[in-house]
């Protein structure tokens, strides 16, 4: 079987030094916003890059160091054009997060005197961002120049695709059209009285402004507070599943970076989502062969995920379904094994929720790996998945960390209140 995205084209001494993938993700926390959103795209991209980057670049680190209050207080100005007291009753100087693009800081309005957070784009990062990418493009064209064979593997229109992404993050009216428009389709839907994303005060939000209602919770990982706040939290689980797979159908975007800082249970037991900066969009050709492999997955029947998958992934060539299916079954055997001895490990010392916590990691691990294997194997049959793809399992994976921490003993795709397909055929919502 011939390997596809290794690193084998690199030099053994440049992997191991200059080029290895720990040095490489160290060195591009360093470099700032651009490099570190690089990261992030390539730990996001394994239809693109080799396995060991994509591994090593799920740990880049996106903390930056707060810039100082004053500055944050000219961009609001500059951007709300209006006396800061006549909009706000208050800001905390002190910022609740700092990120390499964004910084937010919690604060209060005047008018209603609600609680919200102001998140403001960093002074100087678009073009730096512009600046950095346009020297990376430039780059990129001259050493497909020099080297025709890299064309092949289209590292231009990579960068291109990375540039028209981290430029869409950097436009906080695109995130504040997102939140909303998931706002209205869990309404829509019904979902209200069970989640939430928060209300956008659009009076005060701009391009590098997003001022939204402060939402108060805890992350859906926080298994001793979750307890705390509702008597079953499975069924947190269940709702949390529930919005985001609607969402993949009846909204025109979903929420693509569902990490536990970002889903929430809220004091009120509703589900919060918040960060709509990442988004998704599926085709509906994209999401039926997803549909599939899903049913596939859940039944292990390796003929129809070998079906479903050589469905998404574009090729002119006769794939030897069989063929395919077998080494599909070889990796998830392999895999089955090793997660029933965590999963014995854990019940056993169930009482203890650390051993519980130290085993999800585990588990998030091999479901990692599972996925680089499976994209491997795709590969080496000239499957080549759409980034949609790769979006959804990165989802799917947050979620069966979930599963594993809430309701262990349930299976997310198999349970019965959990509508995976039911809303096929609504309409989407914009
Ligand atoms: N509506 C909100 N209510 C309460 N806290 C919020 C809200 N929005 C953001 N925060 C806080 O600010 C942090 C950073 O916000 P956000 O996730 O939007 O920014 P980010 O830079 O995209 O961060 P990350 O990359 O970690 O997701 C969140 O983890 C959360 O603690």
């Amino acid at each position: 079987m011939q390997t596809a995205n290794t690193s084998e084209g690199i030099p053994a001494q440049m992997r191991l030094g200059l080029l290895s993938p720990l040095y490489l993700r160290r060195l591009f926390e360093r470099m700032g916003a651009t490099y570190i959103k690089l990261g992030q795209f390539i730990a996001s991209a394994p239809t693109s890059f080799p396995a060991e980057y994509v591994e090593e670049f799920q740990n880049c680190f996106d903390r930056a160091p707060p810039v100082p209050y004053s500055e944050i207080e000219s961009i609001l100005r500059e951007e709300l054009q209006r006396p800061l007291d006549s909009v706000y009753e208050y800001i905390d100087p002190v910022p609740i997060a700092s990120a390499s693009i964004a910084q937010v800081h919690g604060a209060r309005l005047k008018s209603s005197q609600k609680d919200v957070v102001i998140k403001v784009l960093k002074p100087g990062i678009e073009d730096t961002l512009v600046a950095d990418l346009n020297f990376i493009y430039l780059v990129a064209r001259v050493l497909e120049f020099l080297s025709p064979e890299l064309e092949r593997t289209s590292l231009v229109a990579i960068i291109k695709d990375i540039k028209e992404s981290m430029l869409e993050e950097v436009d906080f009216r695109k995130e504040a059209v997102n939140m909303e428009a998931f706002q209205r389709y869990i309404e829509a839907m019904g979902f209200d009285r069970q989640a939430k994303s928060p209300f956008v005060y659009q009076h005060c939000s701009t391009k590098r402004v997003l001022t939204m209602e402060r939402l108060y919770g805890v992350p859906l990982t926080d298994l001793d507070s979750i307890r705390s706040l509702v008597p079953d939290p499975e069924l947190t689980l269940v709702t949390a599943l529930n919005v985001w797979f609607g969402s993949l159908i009846s909204c025109e975007s979903f929420h693509a970076d569902v990490h536990a800082g970002n889903l929430w249970l809220l004091r009120d037991g509703r589900v919060g989502f918040i960060d709509f900066g990442i988004v998704g969009r599926i085709s509906p050709r994209t999401w039926a062969a997803m549909e599939i492999f899903l049913a596939s997955f859940a039944t292990e029947d390796y003929n129809a995920m070998a079906s479903a998958l050589s469905e998404m992934g574009a090729t002119g060539n006769d794939i030897d379904v069989d063929s395919f299916a077998k080494d599909l079954q070889n990796i998830f055997s392999s895999l089955q094994q090793e997660l029933d001895t965590e999963i014995i490990v854990a019940a056993a010392r169930s009482s203890d929720a650390a051993a519980v916590s130290a085993n999800v990691v585990v588990d998030e691990r091999q479901m990692n790996a599972l996925f680089l294997d499976l994209v491997r194997v795709s590969e080496s049959y000239g499957l080549k998945f759409p980034r949609e793809f790769a979006l959804l399992m990165k989802q799917l994976l947050y979620f069966d960390r979930y599963t594993r921490l809430l309701a262990p003993s349930m299976n997310m795709l198999r349970d019965e209140r959990i509508n995976i397909t039911s809303n096929k055929h609504t309409r989407r919502m914009n």
